[in-house]
């Protein structure tokens, strides 16, 4: 069964047809990659899947329940994790606390700092653990405001594997990123993928990125689904090569 599955996934703006009767299949330990040209509608599918916008017409479902009609936070509790840039942080906490929020969250125990914290030193190892795993351990007591932009990525990440869902989305995650940042980010992504046999799901521009981390590409154009499958293959399409490259007629 697929991790994540959408069937003929639907949403239009008016007379727009942003994304256009898209059926796929995510299944775990598999990262996937959308690309397309801007406007494509990659990041209007990220929202149908994650609950940010309601589809007009097909379905979502995890692990084959259907959640289309299920709100952002319950889509989170049903395993759908998407790193969202700084709006899942709390910019006045430390990098700890913002880790170990998201670690209480997951293991139900509330969302008060002061309750259960002390109480909990399972909890504290385990934001500590998390932060060790993305290189924040030095800047624990750093608020995400004070974090350089790589570092507020970095964390984010921390709050998604905190929150340990089945299906992790990123939408261009090495984004706005300078050149020495992004192989930390690129490294993280993987260690995600290879631990856990995660379902994870990437919207990313830089070819170079797409080339070294997915096992499978699909190709949103005008809101459809016009290729999908192995790397090497999709980028070699007429499709990709002229949207990317700007070269050949894509036939069709
Ligand atoms: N809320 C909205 N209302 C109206 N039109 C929208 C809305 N959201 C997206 N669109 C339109 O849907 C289309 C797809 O946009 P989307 O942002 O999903 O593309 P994208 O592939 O992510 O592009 P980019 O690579 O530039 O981020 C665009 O034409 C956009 O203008």
């Amino acid at each position: 069964m697929p991790a994540l599955e959408t069937r003929g996934l639907t949403v239009r703006f008016g007379g727009h047809v942003a994304v256009d009767n898209v059926s796929c299949r995510f299944t775990s330990g598999t990262l996937t990659t959308i690309v397309g040209p801007n406007g494509a509608g990659k990041t209007t599918y990220f929202n149908l899947v994650s609950g940010q916008l309601r589809a007009t017409s097909g379905q979502v479902l995890v692990e084959g329940e259907e959640i289309t009609l299920l709100s952002p936070s319950a889509r989170a509790k049903r395993g759908l994790g998407r790193a969202f840039q700084m709006t899942n942080l709390f910019p006045d906490l430390t990098a700890l606390e913002n880790v170990r929020l998201a670690v209480q969250c997951r293991a139900e125990a509330g969302w008060s700092l002061f309750r259960v914290w002390s109480g909990r030193r399972d909890l504290i190892e385990k934001a500590e653990e998390v932060l060790e795993r993305v290189r924040l351990s030095d800047k624990r007591h750093v608020p995400p405001k004070a974090l350089s932009h790589g570092d507020q990525r970095k964390l984010e990440v921390a709050l998604l594997i905190a929150m340990e869902p089945k299906v992790f989305m990123f939408d261009e995650p090495t984004a706005g990123m300078s050149v020495d940042e992004v192989p930390t980010v690129l490294e993280l992504i993987r260690d995600i993928k290879q631990r856990k046999d995660a379902t994870v799901i990437l919207v990313e521009h830089k070819m170079d990125v797409v080339r070294s981390l997915s096992d499978r590409i699909i190709v949103l154009h005008n809101g459809a689904l016009v290729a999908d499958g192995d790397p090497a293959q999709v980028i070699a399409s007429p499709v990709v090569q002229e949207a990317y490259l700007g070269v050949g007629a894509a036939n069709g």
